[in-house]
């Protein structure tokens, strides 16, 4: 019966691969005293109600990092469907090439640029895992 109805309440988050010319990958890593801190995950977050994913993202990098962007500079790449212990994460993640300005920690993470091969070495929440060999496969 669990394999049929979880009982969880789906959540959507989008997420956003920024990508420098380098072909890294911006991280950041979730501040103390927050679900899954000292994680490193993508920039992103939960879509509100009548918003798309798209028009989160372009907030959320706004508001997290003080990058903007502009809808057709985001590319859909593959989605994160998992399981946590009180909802179900629903993440589409975007590829983003295109943007302006310099990325700033503005709510306490660290952030940092990093190669697709080297993310394993970069603790992440368990949904993100296999999120991580398509970037490598695309980088
Ligand atoms: N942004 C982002 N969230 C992720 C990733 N992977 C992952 O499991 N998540 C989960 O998706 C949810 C994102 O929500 P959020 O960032 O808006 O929320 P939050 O926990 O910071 O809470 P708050 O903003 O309401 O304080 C969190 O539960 C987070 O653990 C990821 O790579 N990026």
């Amino acid at each position: 019966m669990s394999q049929i109805l979880t009982g969880k309440r789906l959540l959507l988050v989008a997420a956003c691969a920024l990508v420098d010319t380098d072909g890294r990958v911006l991280l950041a890593q979730r501040p103390e005293g927050k679900q899954l801190a000292g994680l490193w995950e993508f920039p992103g977050g939960k879509v509100e109600p009548g918003e798309t994913p798209e028009q989160c993202l372009i907030r959320e990098l706004q508001e997290e990092i003080g990058i903007e962007t502009d809808i057709p500079c985001l590319a859909p790449l593959t989605f994160a469907s998992h399981s946590y212990d009180d909802f179900h994460l629903l993440m589409p993640l975007f590829v983003c090439r295109r943007f302006r300005g310099i990325a700033q920690p503005k709510e306490g993470q660290v952030l940092k640029w990093v190669r697709p091969k080297q993310m394993r070495d970069y603790p992440m929440p368990p949904a993100d895992a296999p999120l991580i060999q398509f970037l490598i496969d695309l980088l």
